[in-house]
């Protein structure tokens, strides 16, 4: 009896000792070759310890550099990568339809539920038959007719803008953070649409708190979203965040709420998103968490992507002074007056139009993939079968700065999408910022209309001169899922109308 004890702790440590060494070994030399040399992604390029181990991705995705080592990776390997064990990465012009595009049956290629879970109850996670149900009571609004309605609403937010950007920059004197003002017009605009409410950010020339919370956290979402793709750490993650940060997600939760019940309780008929949201069409009705949390989302995915588009676009102007110029001349001289400016004006203007879809392919405000995942049974992607459960990107910065794509890629030449005959094999078929598919960008027709408007009138008002604090701006920003956006200071001087005299 006495002699057992040392036996059994003896032979305890042993197995301990034999499970370790094969756990290690399994992780260290077996998973590895696998995922090196056998695995069904292996004969797609890509950099070795990347194809090995999710960890790379990881590091990539949390240092906010993914929209640089994207690029890189894909100048180096070509147009299809594979950056995680599991991972492709695509920036082929034909991978658009082949990846987002309606599958065989409905069958998608579904979001990762760690990009967009269905959990949350919105437009974006849905799955199927809730996306369809949701989409189709929200398009209407996003119709030609419906812009045109809510026009008055949106025209007022931006001649607050102009008031407030006139007062502030003193005959270009004093240099503008337009990083700040155009976030504030568009979160305003898309406030009182959601939510029948303005947040109030022009008038109070503040961020409201709500907005605040956003920016402040696109980070930490960021590496939310790269965590929960680690089971393990999928499990934990709830208990690793911070107190603080979840009671300030439960608080604009419940301000968006509150914000959905006054304007429901307002009852107004008003030509805005939440009037599409309660307006069921038979069987075809949103729950009132439903209404709440795609208000939310309307909110987020409708204001920071236009405010980015028109903050990228200002910013190419003043470092382009002949591109500058043919808008100025262009927007001064078709139009009589300032209040000519509107939606349907803008859409009659070629440069314009070309200088924003320039700006757009320059300055993605989706810099990076919006990953989808094959189902259980694989996907046929360009021809190829890819097996289930693999994640698979367009990064879409990656896509239009390539060189395989585009002549001088990387310069900002608006020309290109004027028929200009040196850039006559540029695929444009492989531009779309709005995504395609079932599942591409709602709010497109809105984004263009406001951002050619904005744009437009600004141009009507303003020569932008870059701040000498912010010429290195577009090297110095991170990205997530979105730009994690620097102030971009700039010198409004008021515009002469030298260029109309001269036409
Ligand atoms: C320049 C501005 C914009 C850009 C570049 C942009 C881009 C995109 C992209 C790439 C997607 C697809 C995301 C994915 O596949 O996960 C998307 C989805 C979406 N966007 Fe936009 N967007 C813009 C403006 C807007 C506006 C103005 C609204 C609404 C007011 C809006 C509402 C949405 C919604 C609700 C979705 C989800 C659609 C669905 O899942 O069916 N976006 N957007």
């Amino acid at each position: 009896m006495a002699n057992k004890q040392p036996f059994e702790i003896t032979s305890w440590a042993r197995l301990g000792v034999v499970f370790a060494g094969t756990t290690l070994v399994y992780f260290i030399i077996v998973l590895p070759i696998y995922r090196l040399l056998f695995h069904p992604l292996a004969k797609y390029p890509g950099p070795k310890t990347w194809a090995i181990s999710q960890i790379p991705w990881t590091l990539m995705f949390c240092s906010g550099q993914s929209h640089r080592r994207l690029l890189e990776l894909h100048d180096k390997y070509g147009s299809i990568v594979r950056i995680g064990p599991n991972e492709l990465s695509y920036t082929i012009p034909e991978a658009w339809e082949s990846i987002m595009g309606r599958r065989k049956r409905n069958v998608e290629n579904p979001k990762a539920p760690w990009y967009c879970p269905a959990e949350n109850k919105d437009i974006t996670g849905a799955p199927y038959s809730d996306h369809v149900r949701m989409r189709r009571l929200l398009a209407p609004c996003f119709a030609a007719s419906a812009m045109q309605e809510q026009q008055p609403i949106i025209k007022s937010h931006i001649n607050l803008l102009i008031e407030r950007l006139r007062e502030r920059s003193q005959n270009g004197k004093t240099a503008i953070n337009v990083t700040q003002w155009y976030n504030y017009c568009l979160f305003d605009i898309i406030g009182d649409l959601s939510f029948g409410e303005p947040f109030g950010c022009l008038q109070e020339s503040a961020m409201h708190p709500w907005i605040a919370w956003i920016f402040a956290n696109i980070r930490h979402i960021a590496i939310g979203i790269a965590l929960n793709r680690f089971p393990l750490l999928r499990v934990v993650l709830p208990w690793l965040v911070p107190k603080s940060l979840r009671k300030q997600a439960e608080d604009l939760k419940r301000v968006s709420r509150e914000k959905v019940t006054r304007r429901l309780e307002a009852g107004r008929d008003r030509p805005d998103f939440i009037q599409a949201m309660i307006s069921g069409k038979g069987d075809v009705t949103l729950t009132r968490e439903e209404i709440e949390n795609n208000a939310m989302v309307l909110t987020i995915a409708g204001s920071e992507t236009t405010a980015t588009a028109l903050t990228g676009a200002t910013y190419f102007l003043s470092k382009s002074p002949s591109a500058m110029a043919k808008l100025a001349s262009e927007v001064r001289s078709t139009f009589k007056q300032e209040a000519d400016i509107d939606f349907l004006s803008v859409t009659k203007l070629p440069y314009l139009k070309a200088v924003t879809e320039e700006a757009l392919r320059m300055y993605p405000p989706g810099p990076n993939a919006q990953p989808r995942i094959t189902p259980p049974g694989g996907s046929l992607i360009l021809g190829e079968h890819i097996p289930g459960n693999t994640v698979i990107g367009i990064p879409q910065r990656a896509m239009f700065l390539s060189e395989s794509n585009f002549t001088r890629a990387r310069e900002f030449i608006p020309e290109r999408w004027l028929n200009d005959s040196e850039f006559s094999t540029d695929r444009k078929d492989c531009f779309n910022p709005f995504s395609v598919g079932p599942r591409n960008c709602i709010g497109m027709n809105l984004a263009y209309a406001e951002f050619r408007t904005i744009l437009g009138r600004m141009v009507w008002n303003f020569d932008f001169e870059i701040a000498d604090s912010s010429r290195n701006w577009m090297e110095e920003q991170n990205s997530y899922l979105l730009w994690d956006k620097i102030p971009l200071y700039m010198h409004l001087v008021p515009g002469t109308r030298a260029e109309v005299r001269s036409t």
